[in-house]
């Protein structure tokens, strides 16, 4: 069987590795538009902010491990148009030469972009965008320049709050504008997200929330102002963090969409045509707290909705779990975790929830250094009782795991009152007897 697989970023490559790994003696085809691979989007504020020296280690693959497997890889080669039909794909290398491949199954991972909006003076120079690497590339040489020194990074979801944090690290003035009140309000209810609040403003970065951008204005082609609904502000440089949209022109016209534009796919990857798989930003994905298909872009789901498609077209019947949008973020030594749904998020979603916070320190009472204090709510719907949704915040890594815990409970769909007699193991130098995620649970109305 012939196997061509578009896009080969974390989603195309966990497809094409499975497939290669399990199951020898298929035609493998690899093409993506990019000169690079695997690149951690992830690590592009940690490098930027110079919290490592160099972005080398941020890929994990190589065209050439995939060569050494078996498989063809054509890098710097866009796809332009899938007959569907006839199982076609047309293609254009960098150098303008088109060619043709045709497919027995094919797997679209082609991803996501940012959105960009068009407002007035958005094609002005300065104006940033962050997913690839040559943008972090971009970004880090802005930076660099002396005369760069505020910078306005519109959208606090997760990549405009990561990249404040990095553009303050490397001692510039940075203004975060978000429409939303706080910080990560997709993620967080306000009152979890007015603790990341208090931590920015602690370091210095200006938030301007509430506020939404209108305008860009420049001299000499170049960003020299950003105005709001609110204000206008002086700037040297504007990085726009706003969401990501699917990745799915390819798809137009012949494959299912959701509202957002991604792919429809099933709980095994495939899409309206079943000779077509779609993996990773570019399709959607089953939520285990919604109980229906939604989109949630992470690397995490990409991996994983990868190896599902391989394994299908591989040859053995594999259902995806669904996920619970798990997420976390570590700004300024401060982290925050999240699974499922936030209260506000429950709520816009149209499910009638409760919810139970508890804080306490991480460790027991009686020791007294690096016992940090955690904060932690569960979101439960009220007439099922089954649990939606779990926040935590502390400066304690704990919480990085723990909150693994609660993607489990929603994906098996375990109720608070199941949760607050489960068997958590008691050390004191992690935890006391009466366990914060317990007493939650307890606590629950
Ligand atoms: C700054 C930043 C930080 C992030 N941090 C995290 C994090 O901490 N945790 C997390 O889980 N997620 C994080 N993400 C999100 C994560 O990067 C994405 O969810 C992930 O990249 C999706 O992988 P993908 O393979 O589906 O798509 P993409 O990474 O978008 O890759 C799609 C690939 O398809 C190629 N392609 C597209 N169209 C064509 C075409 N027509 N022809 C040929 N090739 C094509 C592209 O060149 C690209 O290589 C972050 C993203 C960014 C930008
Ligand atoms: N730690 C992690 O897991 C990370 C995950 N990612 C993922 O990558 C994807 C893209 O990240 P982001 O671009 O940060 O999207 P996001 O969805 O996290 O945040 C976008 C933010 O922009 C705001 N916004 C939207 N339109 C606006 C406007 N016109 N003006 C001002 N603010 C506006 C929203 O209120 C929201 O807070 C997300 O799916 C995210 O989960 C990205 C970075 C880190």
């Amino acid at each position: 069987m012939k196997i061509v697989v578009i896009g080969t970023n974390h989603a195309g490559i966990a497809a094409a590795n499975t497939l290669l790994d399990h199951y020898p003696g298929h035609e493998i085809v690899m093409i993506d538009r990019n000169s690079n691979m695997s690149y951690l989007g992830c690590g592009t504020a940690i490098w930027v902010g110079r919290q490592i020296e160099k972005p080398d280690e941020l890929f994990y693959a190589k065209p050439e491990d995939f060569e050494a497997k078996g498989a063809k890889i054509l890098t710097e080669t866009e796809v332009t148009e899938i007959d569907f039909k006839q199982k076609v794909i047309h293609a254009k290398t960098k150098s303008g030469e088109t060619f043709v491949e045709t497919y027995d199954k094919l797997i679209l991972a082609t991803g996501s972009r940012p959105i960009i909006p068009k407002l007035p003076g958005h094609d002005l120079e300065g104006i940033h965008f962050l997913k690839l690497f040559q943008e972090g590339q971009a970004v880090d040489a802005e930076f660099a320049k002396p005369e760069v020194q505020r910078i306005a990074v519109i959208g606090a979801g997760y990549i405009g709050t990561e990249i404040a944090e990095a553009a303050k690290r490397r001692g510039k003035e940075v203004l975060l504008f978000d429409a939303e009140s706080t910080s990560l309000a997709s993620y967080y209810d306000e009152t979890f997200a007015k603790e990341m609040d208090q931590n920015l403003a602690h370091h210095g970065i200006e938030l301007h929330f509430g506020e939404l951008a209108t305008e860009f204005k420049g001299s000499d082609g170049r960003v020299t102002q950003i105005v709001t609904n609110k204000g206008a502000y002086d700037v040297d440089l504007v990085i726009n963090c706003i969401g990501f949209t699917a990745n799915s022109a390819l798809a137009k016209d012949n494959l299912a969409t959701f509202k957002n534009g991604a792919i429809k796919v099933d709980k095994h990857q495939q899409t309206s045509n079943p000779d077509v798989y779609a993996v990773g930003d570019v399709a959607t994905i089953y939520s285990n707290a919604l109980q229906d298909f939604t989109y949630i872009a992470l690397a995490s789901n990409a991996v994983r909705s990868g190896i599902v498609a391989g394994h299908n077209i591989g040859g053995t019947p594999l259902e995806a779990p669904g996920v619970q949008g798990s997420n976390g973020i570590s700004i300024f030594g401060f982290h925050m975790t999240s699974t499922g749904f936030s209260v506000k998020a429950a709520q816009k979603a149209g499910l009638e929830v409760a919810y139970s916070d508890f804080e306490d320190k991480q460790k027991a009472w009686f020791l007294h250094e690096d016992n940090d204090t955690v904060k932690i709510r569960i979101v439960y719907e009220k007439e099922s009782r089954r649990v939606v949704g779990a926040q935590l915040a502390s400066y304690s890594e704990i919480i990085a795991g723990n909150i693994n815990m609660f993607s489990l409970a929603i994906q098996d769909q375990k109720t608070i009152d199941e949760l607050a007699l489960l068997d958590l193991f008691f050390l004191p130098h992690f935890n006391s007897p009466y366990n914060y995620m317990t007493v939650a649970a307890l606590n629950a109305k």
